[in-house]
């Protein structure tokens, strides 16, 4: 028989103190003065805020193929320290992720590790080649279920594979994640075009690269009729073209990653790679154009893009370093610092964008529910008031990339519940 929780005093989405309990794997009672029995575990969270489970919508597990970067089992174990419950992990494996033979694996390894649900994603096309489709229908058919595709790490640059891809999807009610980086734009580039470029020697990569890919691709999905969603907005313009797309209908999400709501491109004057990143940290006037469309809903979700890379890939000069840092152990607390604290959000607007809307986006149905009797008890406590200093060392990664080393954030999430089972306890892996 599994534990249950009687969690005393808690904020649910920073409501009015009362109590949870958490029992047979579902949320079996709300509301002041709950008592237990002598089986029942009694946490007392007062000063905490209960929140469902978190869900990102991109992750890089790096298994199959890099398991020096990452496995299943440590990107997990760092998605459940970071209050997720459920990932969706980007099909860059090697092999790719493009059948259903590497989806079921990564699958598998995610339900053997425990630590939160794994939901792969499928390569659009073959080997991320961009050239022919992949299976994807036999993908969705597995038993990974797939229902969200994407060559993420490259754009599906070829307008009419973008548009086969929206049409095919449409069959099983899938969507298509894109990475919006126009490769002709950018061939070489090492980080955000801008004066600051110049003055450092390093080869832009321009806002209008990920712009132009946008906007074709709502007029696509628009065209088709299909559901598409945009990884990793990071520039003002990108935003616009978002909200307009959505003023006429279009089927478009898209998504914000939290160094994109924080870090400007200022950083690359340090030549430290640990800033290197894909699509390039921006301008000051980008991230507030970030953060306004997240507050206002034209940004849908917050997505780690959790990207480890081990160290001889990212000490290195910055031409020769790869792009992507970590995120998942991080993300919660800087979403606090940027929108929380500031007022831009309230935890029901976080529990929107980092829990009911990338659970809906991805199709996960035991995901992004709404803390209530009867529910999955998907959940996390989290200290807003506590602070702590980033160390790399502690991470439960197999990789240390992270921007925010020796930064003091606040927050800390202190325990995540998975189907009523703890994967965290007073911080730590449970
Ligand atoms: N974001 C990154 O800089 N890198 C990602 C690929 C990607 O998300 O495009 C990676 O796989 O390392
Ligand atoms: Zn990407
Ligand atoms: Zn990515």
């Amino acid at each position: 028989m599994s534990t249950s929780y009687l969690i005393k005093n808690v904020a649910v989405l920073g409501g009015e103190p009362t109590d949870l309990l958490l029992q047979d794997g579902v949320v079996a009672g709300i509301g002041p003065g709950l008592t237990s029995d002598g089986s029942t575990e009694v946490i007392d969270a007062s000063g905490l805020v209960a929140l469902p489970g978190l869900v990102d919508l991109h992750t890089h597990l790096r298994e199959p193929g890099r398991e020096d970067a990452e496995t299943v089992d440590t990107g997990t174990q760092a998605a459940a320290l970071g209050g997720f419950t459920a990932v969706f992990a980007m099909a860059n494996t090697e092999p790719v992720a493009d059948t259903a033979g590497v989806v079921e694996q990564v699958w598998r390894l995610g339900r053997e590790a425990g630590h939160c649900d794994v939901y792969p994603v499928g390569a659009v096309t073959v080997g991320l080649q961009g050239e022919r489709l992949a299976e994807l229908g036999a993908m969705a058919d597995s038993a990974a279920r797939v229902r969200v595709f994407s060559d993420d790490g490259k754009c599906v640059s070829d307008a009419v594979l973008m548009r086969r891809a929206l049409e095919y999807v449409k069959a099983f009610d899938g969507v298509v994640a894109q990475h919006a980086q126009e490769p002709r734009l950018t061939e070489g580039a090492q980080m955000n075009e801008g004066e600051l470029s110049g003055r450092l020697g390093l080869a832009g990569w321009p806002a209008v690269a990920e712009e132009a890919i946008i906007a074709r691709d709502v007029l696509l999905a628009e065209h088709v009729g299909s559901r598409l969603h945009v990884c990793h907005v990071s520039t003002a313009g990108s935003v616009e073209l978002i909200r307009w797309a959505k003023g006429k209908g279009v089927e478009v999400t898209a998504e914000a990653c939290p160094h994109h709501l924080l870090l400007t491109d200022e950083l690359a004057a340090t030549y430290d790679p640990i800033y290197k990143v894909n699509p390039p940290l921006r301008s000051a006037a980008d991230v507030a154009a970030l953060r306004e469309g997240l507050a206002d809903g034209t940004i849908d979700i917050v997505a780690t893009d959790h990207a480890p890379h081990p160290h001889e890939d990212k000490d290195c000069e910055w031409s020769a370093a790869a792009f992507g840092m970590l995120g998942l152990e991080t993300a919660l607390s800087i979403v606090q610092q940027t929108m929380v604290d500031p007022g831009l959000l309230d935890w029901a607007g976080v529990a929107e964008r980092m829990s009911y809307a990338p659970a809906r986006i991805g199709r996960a149905a035991d995901h992004g529910r709404p803390i209530e009797v009867g529910a999955p008890a998907n959940v996390v406590l989290y200290d807003p008031a506590a602070t702590r200093t980033v160390d790399p060392s502690e991470s439960a990664s197999l990789s240390r990339n992270t921007p925010y080393r020796g930064m003091e954030l606040p927050g800390r999430v202190v325990a995540t519940f998975l189907r009523g089972t703890a994967t965290v306890l007073d911080g730590k892996l449970a």
